[in-house]
């Protein structure tokens, strides 16, 4: 059997067994989200300036997927001065917070009852649990948390539903017997101290906003959290990632009439095959990158590739030559309503070179302080953070690149950099078309 016949067995198969698991459904007019390519200029872009979830993953890093020890307090100050270099580069850019508690502060700070609050107190009690030691039964749960809980958070302020979203409390009550109030408490947080990596928990693809599904215990609501802010936004996804698949915002790079996307650490097979049938991508081509190096330090595509125009990439060096590490590619091609495979097996650089693509190779070192982690603003424009050397700083230029150095010194203690902090969610496409 061909490949191509295969690959609509397996799609025939799929829908058969499962029903498209995918709902399309078109956007709101409120706001129109899409790109079409990493190089097109960015107009609006959503962030998240880290507060008070970070502390806790700086307690211990590698629990929170942390690359080393940094603080969370000059991390939020970092991420302010980018944010302020992102608005006076002429983007919009809207705070995750400020798009979840929407219509529900005046500009003094008090809040505004209606439906708007009632929605977010709803959505904020879900991130709450409260358990009982020794454990009760599950009528007298209901009733704890009916009663006297869901009452006491009928008086938080939206601030506070923001931390009860960020914190995930868990209190769990013991009795005092008769003394004072009769009872005590423990409190536990999981705190989403990766939240401020905001390219992870959607894909904006020319078609709109997907929802991904994460793979990592520690950032699982984390896509939950973004969804709630969309709506906010007017922004309705075209779709959602279901299980098993997983798909994280990372391994997405939109290129004009084609898309690049990565298979490894983070995203897996299922989630591309639902994208795939959905036609959520809505190119003539689909780069699968298939990553034979899966580990934390080039998690996602955009760790180790990245576009700067529509001719010219950064390859990390070590996915180059004959080195073990070099991705192969899965392409496939439109075709009528779904795709069809068009080749498999062709290494990722020589895809690349057949496109045109010129690539400037990043040096492991360069590499490992985020080289390939750039944003690219418009065509031939990037920041890029501060910490990779002068050589790669130079071969940029020579590529008549301009570079934005932007200081992430604790930033990237979390294990990402400027493209993995912020979500485009529209771009506008170059007039000439490139
Ligand atoms: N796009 C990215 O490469 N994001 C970086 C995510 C870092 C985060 N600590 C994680 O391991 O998921």
């Amino acid at each position: 059997m061909n490949r191509s016949l295969l690959c609509r067995l397996v799609l025939v198969v799929f829908i058969a067994l499962v029903g498209v698991p995918y709902r399309l459904a078109a956007q709101s007019d409120s706001f129109n989200a899409g790109s079409n390519a990493e190089w097109d200029r960015a107009e609006w872009a959503l962030v998240h300036t880290p507060g008070e979830e970070l502390f806790y993953g700086v307690l211990h890093p590698e629990a929170a997927l942390f690359e080393r020890p940094f603080s969370s307090t000059l991390a939020s100050q970092e991420h302010e001065r980018f944010v302020r270099q992102l608005r006076e580069q002429g983007i919009s850019v809207v705070q995750l917070r400020e798009a979840v508690l929407a219509g529900t502060v005046d500009q003094n700070g008090r809040e505004i009852p209606g439906p708007a609050l009632d929605e977010l107190r709803r959505f904020a009690f879900r991130f709450v649990t409260l358990e009982s030691e020794p454990p009760v039964s599950e009528s007298q749960q209901d009733e704890l948390e009916k009663s006297y809980f869901a009452e006491s958070f009928q008086h938080l302020h939206p601030d506070e539903l923001w931390s009860t979203i960020v914190l995930n409390p868990k209190i769990t009550l013991r009795s005092t017997g008769d003394l004072n109030t009769g009872v005590v408490a423990d409190y536990a947080v999981r705190p989403v101290m990766n939240l401020y990596f905001m390219r992870d928990q959607v894909i904006t693809t020319r078609r709109g906003v997907v929802v991904g599904k994460m793979n990592s215990e520690q950032r699982h609501i984390e896509t939950d959290i973004v969804r709630f802010a969309l709506g906010r936004m007017g922004i309705k996804p075209i779709g959602v990632i279901e299980e098993p698949g997983r798909l994280e915002g990372g391994d997405f790079l939109p290129a004009g009439d084609r898309v690049f996307i990565g298979e490894g650490l983070r995203t897996n097979a299922a989630a591309i095959l639902q994208l795939l049938v959905a036609d959520a991508f809505g190119t003539d081509e689909v780069v699968v990158v298939k990553d034979p190096w899966q580990q934390q330090e080039q998690m996602h595509l955009d760790t180790y590739f990245n576009l700067v125009a529509d001719d010219l990439a950064l390859l990390a060096e070590n996915r180059l030559g004959e080195s073990k590490h070099v991705p192969t590619v899965d392409v496939f091609k439109k075709d009528g309503d779904g795709y069809e495979l068009q080749s498999s097996g062709m290494k990722f650089p020589d895809y690349l070179k057949s496109i045109g693509i010129r690539v400037i190779p990043v040096k492991q070192q360069d590499q490992l302080n985020y080289g390939c982690n750039v944003l690219t603003l418009k065509s031939n424009e990037i920041f890029v953070v501060d910490g990779v050397s002068d050589e790669f700083l130079a071969k940029l230029r020579d590529a008549d690149v301009t570079v934005n150095v932007v200081d992430f010194s604790n930033l990237t203690g979390g294990y990402g950099a400027c493209h993995c902090t912020v979500q485009v969610l529209s771009r506008k496409q170059n007039v000439d078309g490139r």
